[in-house]
Protein backbone atom coordinates (compact mmCIF):
# COMPACT_ATOMS: atom_id res chain seq x y z
CA UNK A 1 0.00 0.00 0.00
CA UNK A 2 1.32 3.45 -0.95
CA UNK A 3 1.99 5.61 1.84
CA UNK A 4 -0.57 8.53 2.29
CA UNK A 5 -0.51 11.48 1.95
CA UNK A 6 -1.00 11.30 -2.02
CA UNK A 7 -2.39 12.47 -5.03
CA UNK A 8 -3.96 9.74 -7.13
CA UNK A 9 -4.72 10.59 -10.62
CA UNK A 10 -6.92 7.85 -12.55
CA UNK A 11 -6.78 7.49 -16.16
CA UNK A 12 -9.94 6.30 -16.25
CA UNK A 13 -11.67 9.35 -14.87
CA UNK A 14 -9.67 11.41 -17.17
CA UNK A 15 -10.52 9.31 -20.09
CA UNK A 16 -13.98 10.79 -20.18
CA UNK A 17 -12.61 14.42 -20.21
CA UNK A 18 -10.65 13.37 -22.80
CA UNK A 19 -12.74 12.28 -24.76
CA UNK A 20 -15.27 15.13 -24.64
CA UNK A 21 -12.16 17.52 -25.83
CA UNK A 22 -11.48 15.17 -28.99
CA UNK A 23 -15.06 15.39 -29.98
CA UNK A 24 -15.41 18.51 -29.58
CA UNK A 25 -11.70 19.55 -31.67
CA UNK A 26 -13.55 17.36 -34.59
CA UNK A 27 -17.02 19.03 -34.55
CA UNK A 28 -15.80 22.15 -34.08
CA UNK A 29 -12.78 22.29 -35.96
CA UNK A 30 -11.23 23.99 -32.98
CA UNK A 31 -7.89 23.41 -31.46
CA UNK A 32 -7.87 22.45 -27.53
CA UNK A 33 -4.63 23.29 -25.79
CA UNK A 34 -4.28 22.16 -21.81
CA UNK A 35 -3.70 25.37 -20.14
CA UNK A 36 -0.23 24.30 -17.32
CA UNK A 37 -1.30 27.09 -14.96
CA UNK A 38 -4.37 24.58 -13.99
CA UNK A 39 -2.40 21.18 -14.37
CA UNK A 40 0.66 20.70 -14.62
CA UNK A 41 1.36 17.09 -14.13
CA UNK A 42 3.57 15.69 -16.87
CA UNK A 43 3.66 11.81 -15.93
CA UNK A 44 0.14 11.57 -17.51
CA UNK A 45 1.15 13.78 -20.55
CA UNK A 46 1.85 10.79 -22.65
CA UNK A 47 -1.80 9.81 -22.46
CA UNK A 48 -3.42 13.27 -22.61
CA UNK A 49 -1.43 13.97 -25.44
CA UNK A 50 -3.54 11.39 -28.33
CA UNK A 51 -6.24 14.24 -27.35
CA UNK A 52 -5.50 17.50 -27.18
CA UNK A 53 -3.02 19.73 -29.77
CA UNK A 54 -0.84 21.22 -27.20
CA UNK A 55 -0.49 23.28 -24.29
CA UNK A 56 -0.57 26.79 -23.14
CA UNK A 57 1.45 28.34 -20.65
CA UNK A 58 1.83 31.77 -18.26
CA UNK A 59 5.32 31.47 -17.73
CA UNK A 60 8.68 30.61 -19.50
CA UNK A 61 9.12 27.40 -17.41
CA UNK A 62 5.75 26.32 -18.04
CA UNK A 63 6.21 26.96 -21.73
CA UNK A 64 9.18 24.94 -21.92
CA UNK A 65 7.81 22.10 -19.69
CA UNK A 66 4.90 22.31 -22.65
CA UNK A 67 7.28 22.16 -25.36
CA UNK A 68 9.57 19.21 -23.64
CA UNK A 69 7.21 16.92 -21.88
CA UNK A 70 3.85 17.63 -24.04
CA UNK A 71 5.18 18.49 -27.53
CA UNK A 72 2.36 19.85 -29.93
CA UNK A 73 0.83 23.42 -30.17
CA UNK A 74 2.99 25.21 -27.60
CA UNK A 75 1.65 28.30 -27.17
CA UNK A 76 3.50 31.12 -24.65
CA UNK A 77 1.69 33.16 -22.83
CA UNK A 78 3.03 35.82 -20.04
CA UNK A 79 1.10 38.86 -18.68
CA UNK A 80 5.22 40.41 -18.12
CA UNK A 81 7.78 38.85 -20.55
CA UNK A 82 11.32 40.18 -19.02
CA UNK A 83 14.58 40.87 -20.95
CA UNK A 84 16.48 37.88 -20.31
CA UNK A 85 13.58 35.58 -20.75
CA UNK A 86 12.46 36.04 -24.74
CA UNK A 87 14.87 34.65 -26.16
CA UNK A 88 14.17 31.38 -24.42
CA UNK A 89 10.35 31.66 -25.00
CA UNK A 90 10.56 31.94 -28.53
CA UNK A 91 12.69 29.13 -28.44
CA UNK A 92 10.17 27.04 -26.90
CA UNK A 93 7.34 28.02 -28.17
CA UNK A 94 5.38 28.28 -31.96
CA UNK A 95 3.21 31.49 -30.52
CA UNK A 96 3.98 33.69 -28.30
CA UNK A 97 1.07 35.91 -26.73
CA UNK A 98 1.98 39.80 -25.52
CA UNK A 99 -0.34 40.92 -22.46
CA UNK A 100 0.09 44.57 -23.29
CA UNK A 101 1.16 46.69 -26.43
CA UNK A 102 4.10 47.74 -24.86
CA UNK A 103 5.79 44.21 -24.10
CA UNK A 104 4.56 43.94 -28.14
CA UNK A 105 6.74 47.10 -29.17
CA UNK A 106 9.59 46.15 -26.70
CA UNK A 107 9.76 42.09 -27.87
CA UNK A 108 8.10 42.00 -31.31
CA UNK A 109 10.86 42.16 -33.19
CA UNK A 110 12.08 39.11 -31.33
CA UNK A 111 9.09 37.12 -32.38
CA UNK A 112 9.09 37.76 -35.94
CA UNK A 113 9.93 34.35 -36.99
CA UNK A 114 6.96 32.70 -35.16
CA UNK A 115 3.05 33.54 -34.49
CA UNK A 116 2.79 36.21 -32.47
CA UNK A 117 -0.88 37.20 -30.43
CA UNK A 118 -1.92 40.11 -28.41
CA UNK A 119 -4.32 39.23 -25.40
CA UNK A 120 -7.69 41.12 -25.99
CA UNK A 121 -9.79 41.73 -22.97
CA UNK A 122 -13.44 42.31 -24.03
CA UNK A 123 -14.26 43.96 -20.33
CA UNK A 124 -16.56 41.43 -19.16
CA UNK A 125 -16.19 37.73 -17.40
CA UNK A 126 -18.19 35.11 -16.40
CA UNK A 127 -16.43 35.09 -13.07
CA UNK A 128 -17.91 35.14 -9.77
CA UNK A 129 -14.17 35.69 -7.78
CA UNK A 130 -13.18 39.04 -8.20
CA UNK A 131 -9.56 37.64 -7.13
CA UNK A 132 -10.30 35.61 -10.58
CA UNK A 133 -11.92 38.38 -12.86
CA UNK A 134 -10.18 39.84 -15.68
CA UNK A 135 -12.74 42.42 -15.94
CA UNK A 136 -12.03 43.91 -13.19
CA UNK A 137 -12.01 47.50 -12.56
CA UNK A 138 -8.27 48.89 -13.99
CA UNK A 139 -7.43 44.62 -14.96
CA UNK A 140 -3.79 44.74 -16.45
CA UNK A 141 -4.73 41.90 -18.28
CA UNK A 142 -4.86 42.41 -22.13
CA UNK A 143 -5.74 45.41 -24.12
CA UNK A 144 -9.31 46.25 -25.06
CA UNK A 145 -9.01 49.78 -26.54
CA UNK A 146 -9.91 49.96 -30.20
CA UNK A 147 -7.34 52.31 -31.07
CA UNK A 148 -4.61 50.24 -29.41
CA UNK A 149 -5.17 46.90 -30.54
CA UNK A 150 -5.45 48.63 -34.11
CA UNK A 151 -1.72 49.87 -32.96
CA UNK A 152 -0.93 46.25 -32.68
CA UNK A 153 -2.26 45.71 -36.68
CA UNK A 154 0.42 44.12 -38.76
CA UNK A 155 2.61 43.01 -36.39
CA UNK A 156 0.19 39.97 -35.05
CA UNK A 157 -2.04 37.39 -36.56
CA UNK A 158 -3.92 36.40 -33.54
CA UNK A 159 -5.67 37.37 -30.18
CA UNK A 160 -6.58 35.67 -27.10
CA UNK A 161 -9.56 36.33 -24.87
CA UNK A 162 -9.71 34.79 -21.85
CA UNK A 163 -13.04 35.35 -20.09
CA UNK A 164 -15.04 32.57 -18.88
CA UNK A 165 -14.66 31.24 -15.34
CA UNK A 166 -15.86 27.77 -14.99
CA UNK A 167 -19.24 28.88 -16.98
CA UNK A 168 -21.32 26.27 -17.23
CA UNK A 169 -24.05 28.08 -18.93
CA UNK A 170 -23.69 27.89 -22.59
CA UNK A 171 -26.41 30.40 -23.44
CA UNK A 172 -24.31 32.67 -21.82
CA UNK A 173 -21.21 31.47 -23.20
CA UNK A 174 -22.92 32.09 -26.69
CA UNK A 175 -24.28 35.42 -25.92
CA UNK A 176 -21.12 36.74 -24.87
CA UNK A 177 -19.47 35.42 -27.92
CA UNK A 178 -22.27 37.31 -29.92
CA UNK A 179 -20.95 40.56 -28.05
CA UNK A 180 -16.96 39.56 -28.95
CA UNK A 181 -18.37 39.30 -32.66
CA UNK A 182 -20.46 42.49 -32.43
CA UNK A 183 -17.69 44.81 -30.56
CA UNK A 184 -14.48 43.15 -32.19
CA UNK A 185 -15.50 41.33 -35.21
CA UNK A 186 -14.00 44.03 -37.83
CA UNK A 187 -10.73 43.50 -35.85
CA UNK A 188 -10.59 39.68 -35.79
CA UNK A 189 -11.35 39.23 -39.44
CA UNK A 190 -7.86 40.71 -39.93
CA UNK A 191 -6.47 37.75 -38.15
CA UNK A 192 -5.57 34.42 -38.38
CA UNK A 193 -6.78 32.60 -35.25
CA UNK A 194 -8.57 33.90 -32.10
CA UNK A 195 -8.06 31.37 -28.88
CA UNK A 196 -11.06 32.01 -26.46
CA UNK A 197 -9.03 30.85 -23.51
CA UNK A 198 -10.44 28.70 -20.74
CA UNK A 199 -13.30 28.43 -17.81
CA UNK A 200 -15.44 26.85 -20.37
CA UNK A 201 -16.67 23.92 -17.80
CA UNK A 202 -17.58 21.83 -21.65
CA UNK A 203 -16.85 18.21 -19.64
CA UNK A 204 -19.77 18.82 -17.15
CA UNK A 205 -22.14 16.63 -17.23
CA UNK A 206 -25.41 17.66 -19.06
CA UNK A 207 -23.09 20.28 -20.94
CA UNK A 208 -24.70 20.43 -24.47
CA UNK A 209 -21.42 19.58 -26.43
CA UNK A 210 -23.02 19.81 -29.51
CA UNK A 211 -24.27 23.07 -29.33
CA UNK A 212 -20.77 24.56 -28.19
CA UNK A 213 -19.48 22.79 -31.30
CA UNK A 214 -21.72 24.09 -33.83
CA UNK A 215 -21.32 27.77 -31.61
CA UNK A 216 -17.30 27.73 -32.24
CA UNK A 217 -17.54 26.22 -35.98
CA UNK A 218 -19.90 29.55 -36.70
CA UNK A 219 -17.45 32.05 -35.10
CA UNK A 220 -14.75 30.61 -36.67
CA UNK A 221 -16.66 30.57 -40.04
CA UNK A 222 -17.93 34.05 -39.96
CA UNK A 223 -14.06 35.37 -38.18
CA UNK A 224 -12.23 33.53 -40.95
CA UNK A 225 -9.84 32.18 -37.62
CA UNK A 226 -8.59 29.20 -36.49
CA UNK A 227 -10.50 28.83 -33.07
CA UNK A 228 -8.08 27.42 -30.07
CA UNK A 229 -9.83 26.37 -26.59
CA UNK A 230 -7.42 26.49 -23.67
CA UNK A 231 -8.70 24.05 -21.11
CA UNK A 232 -7.32 23.80 -17.62
CA UNK A 233 -10.05 22.66 -15.28
CA UNK A 234 -12.29 21.13 -17.68
CA UNK A 235 -9.62 18.65 -19.20
CA UNK A 236 -8.77 17.07 -15.78
CA UNK A 237 -12.02 17.77 -13.92
CA UNK A 238 -12.74 14.99 -10.85
CA UNK A 239 -9.97 12.93 -12.67
CA UNK A 240 -7.66 12.66 -8.85
CA UNK A 241 -8.12 12.16 -5.20
CA UNK A 242 -5.45 13.44 -2.59
CA UNK A 243 -5.51 10.46 -0.30
CA UNK A 244 -4.70 10.87 3.40
CA UNK A 245 -4.79 8.88 6.10
CA UNK A 246 -6.30 9.47 9.57
CA UNK A 247 -3.82 10.97 12.05
CA UNK A 248 -5.90 11.66 15.62
CA UNK A 249 -9.43 11.87 16.57
CA UNK A 250 -10.63 14.82 18.78
CA UNK A 251 -14.12 15.08 20.05
CA UNK A 252 -14.19 18.84 21.45
CA UNK A 253 -18.36 18.98 20.96
CA UNK A 254 -17.75 18.28 17.16
CA UNK A 255 -16.14 15.23 16.31
CA UNK A 256 -13.01 15.86 14.06
CA UNK A 257 -10.37 13.56 12.00
CA UNK A 258 -7.21 14.79 11.71
CA UNK A 259 -5.13 13.78 8.56
CA UNK A 260 -1.76 13.52 7.13
CA UNK A 261 -2.43 16.46 4.84
CA UNK A 262 -3.35 20.41 4.79
CA UNK A 263 -5.55 21.74 2.76
CA UNK A 264 -3.47 25.04 3.52
CA UNK A 265 -0.18 22.57 2.18
CA UNK A 266 -2.20 20.41 -0.39
CA UNK A 267 -5.38 21.83 -1.81
CA UNK A 268 -4.62 25.48 -1.24
CA UNK A 269 -7.11 26.54 -3.89
CA UNK A 270 -10.40 25.54 -1.98
CA UNK A 271 -8.48 27.86 0.64
CA UNK A 272 -7.79 31.01 -1.44
CA UNK A 273 -11.81 30.58 -2.68
CA UNK A 274 -13.11 30.02 0.84
CA UNK A 275 -14.69 26.60 -0.72
CA UNK A 276 -14.72 23.43 1.04
CA UNK A 277 -13.43 20.07 -0.14
CA UNK A 278 -15.21 16.99 -1.81
CA UNK A 279 -15.39 14.35 1.15
CA UNK A 280 -17.34 11.24 1.08
CA UNK A 281 -20.88 11.94 2.34
CA UNK A 282 -22.54 8.51 2.72
CA UNK A 283 -23.83 7.63 6.35
CA UNK A 284 -24.52 9.56 9.55
CA UNK A 285 -21.20 9.56 11.07
CA UNK A 286 -20.22 13.10 10.73
CA UNK A 287 -16.67 14.59 11.02
CA UNK A 288 -14.72 17.94 10.55
CA UNK A 289 -11.83 16.78 8.36
CA UNK A 290 -8.50 18.86 9.49
CA UNK A 291 -5.04 19.01 8.31
CA UNK A 292 -2.25 18.62 10.81
CA UNK A 293 -0.47 22.20 10.28
CA UNK A 294 -0.68 24.50 12.73
CA UNK A 295 -3.24 27.11 11.14
CA UNK A 296 -6.36 27.13 12.89
CA UNK A 297 -8.36 27.31 10.29
CA UNK A 298 -6.65 24.16 8.24
CA UNK A 299 -9.96 22.53 7.75
CA UNK A 300 -10.56 20.50 4.49
CA UNK A 301 -14.53 20.42 6.00
CA UNK A 302 -17.61 18.08 6.66
CA UNK A 303 -17.53 14.68 5.70
CA UNK A 304 -20.32 11.76 6.69
CA UNK A 305 -19.04 7.91 6.87
CA UNK A 306 -21.29 4.91 7.46
CA UNK A 307 -18.73 3.58 10.04
CA UNK A 308 -17.12 5.14 13.12
CA UNK A 309 -13.61 6.62 11.61
CA UNK A 310 -10.31 4.97 13.53
CA UNK A 311 -6.58 6.37 13.31
CA UNK A 312 -5.22 4.78 10.53
CA UNK A 313 -8.35 4.82 8.40
CA UNK A 314 -7.98 6.48 4.50
CA UNK A 315 -9.89 8.91 3.55
CA UNK A 316 -10.27 10.08 -0.53
CA UNK A 317 -10.30 13.79 -0.86
CA UNK A 318 -12.10 14.21 -4.54
CA UNK A 319 -10.72 16.64 -7.43
CA UNK A 320 -7.30 17.17 -6.06
CA UNK A 321 -5.69 18.27 -9.70
CA UNK A 322 -6.89 21.83 -10.87
CA UNK A 323 -5.35 24.31 -9.38
CA UNK A 324 -4.29 22.00 -6.68
CA UNK A 325 -0.85 20.17 -7.78
CA UNK A 326 0.64 23.05 -9.20
CA UNK A 327 0.30 24.80 -5.66
CA UNK A 328 1.43 22.66 -3.18
CA UNK A 329 3.77 23.87 -0.94
CA UNK A 330 5.86 23.10 1.93
CA UNK A 331 4.12 25.38 4.44
CA UNK A 332 4.95 24.04 8.33
CA UNK A 333 7.30 21.15 6.91
CA UNK A 334 4.39 18.80 6.07
CA UNK A 335 5.53 16.15 3.66
CA UNK A 336 4.72 16.52 0.29
CA UNK A 337 1.87 14.23 -1.10
CA UNK A 338 3.58 11.89 -3.54
CA UNK A 339 1.91 11.52 -7.12
CA UNK A 340 0.48 7.98 -7.88
CA UNK A 341 -1.04 7.41 -11.24
CA UNK A 342 -3.42 4.57 -11.66
CA UNK A 343 -3.77 2.72 -14.97
CA UNK A 344 -6.91 1.85 -17.22
CA UNK A 345 -5.65 -1.45 -16.40
CA UNK A 346 -6.08 -0.62 -12.74
CA UNK A 347 -2.52 -0.51 -11.79
CA UNK A 348 -1.61 1.76 -9.43
CA UNK A 349 2.24 3.24 -9.55
CA UNK A 350 3.67 6.04 -7.40
CA UNK A 351 5.72 8.23 -10.16
CA UNK A 352 6.98 11.11 -7.76
CA UNK A 353 7.38 10.81 -4.26
CA UNK A 354 8.93 13.65 -1.97
CA UNK A 355 11.04 14.11 1.00
CA UNK A 356 13.22 15.69 3.90
CA UNK A 357 16.07 16.52 0.74
CA UNK A 358 12.79 18.19 -1.60
CA UNK A 359 12.05 19.96 1.63
CA UNK A 360 15.57 21.42 2.33
CA UNK A 361 16.33 22.18 -1.31
CA UNK A 362 13.44 24.40 -1.89
CA UNK A 363 14.31 26.80 0.78
CA UNK A 364 18.43 27.06 0.11
C1 LIG B 1 -5.26 32.74 -20.25
C2 LIG B 1 -5.89 31.56 -19.59
N1 LIG B 1 -6.17 30.47 -20.33
C3 LIG B 1 -6.72 29.37 -19.78
C4 LIG B 1 -7.00 29.33 -18.42
C5 LIG B 1 -7.58 28.05 -17.88
O1 LIG B 1 -8.82 28.27 -17.32
P1 LIG B 1 -9.65 27.05 -16.75
O2 LIG B 1 -8.77 26.24 -15.90
O3 LIG B 1 -10.72 27.72 -15.96
O4 LIG B 1 -10.18 26.30 -17.93
C6 LIG B 1 -6.74 30.45 -17.61
C7 LIG B 1 -7.01 30.47 -16.17
O5 LIG B 1 -6.42 31.22 -15.46
C8 LIG B 1 -6.16 31.59 -18.22
O6 LIG B 1 -5.88 32.68 -17.50
N1 LIG C 1 -13.13 27.12 -7.70
C1 LIG C 1 -12.81 28.43 -7.37
C2 LIG C 1 -12.59 29.32 -8.54
C3 LIG C 1 -11.36 28.95 -9.26
C4 LIG C 1 -11.07 29.95 -10.31
N2 LIG C 1 -10.02 29.47 -11.12
C5 LIG C 1 -9.08 30.49 -11.35
C6 LIG C 1 -8.27 30.33 -12.55
C7 LIG C 1 -8.96 30.75 -13.76
N3 LIG C 1 -8.56 30.04 -14.91
C8 LIG C 1 -8.79 32.23 -14.04
O1 LIG C 1 -8.11 32.94 -13.29
O2 LIG C 1 -9.37 32.65 -14.99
Amino acid sequence: MIQTPYYLIDKARLLPNMEKIARLREQSGAKALLALKCFSTWPVFDFMRDYMDGTTSSSLYELRLGAEKFGGETHGYSVGWADHEIDDAVKYADKIIFNSLGQLDRFGAKTQGIATGLRLNPQFSTSGFDLADPARPFSRLGEWDMARLEMAQGRINGVMIHYNCENDDFDLFSAQLSRIETEFGAFLKTLDWVSLGGGIHFTGAGYPLDQLADRLKAFSDAMGVQVYLEPGEAAITRSTTLEVSVLDLIDNGKKIAIVDSSIEAHMLDLLIYRETAKLPQNGTHEYQIAGKTCLAGDIFGDAKFDKPLAIGDRISIDDAAGYTMVKKNWFNGVKMPGIAVRDLDGTVKLVRDFGYEDFAAALG
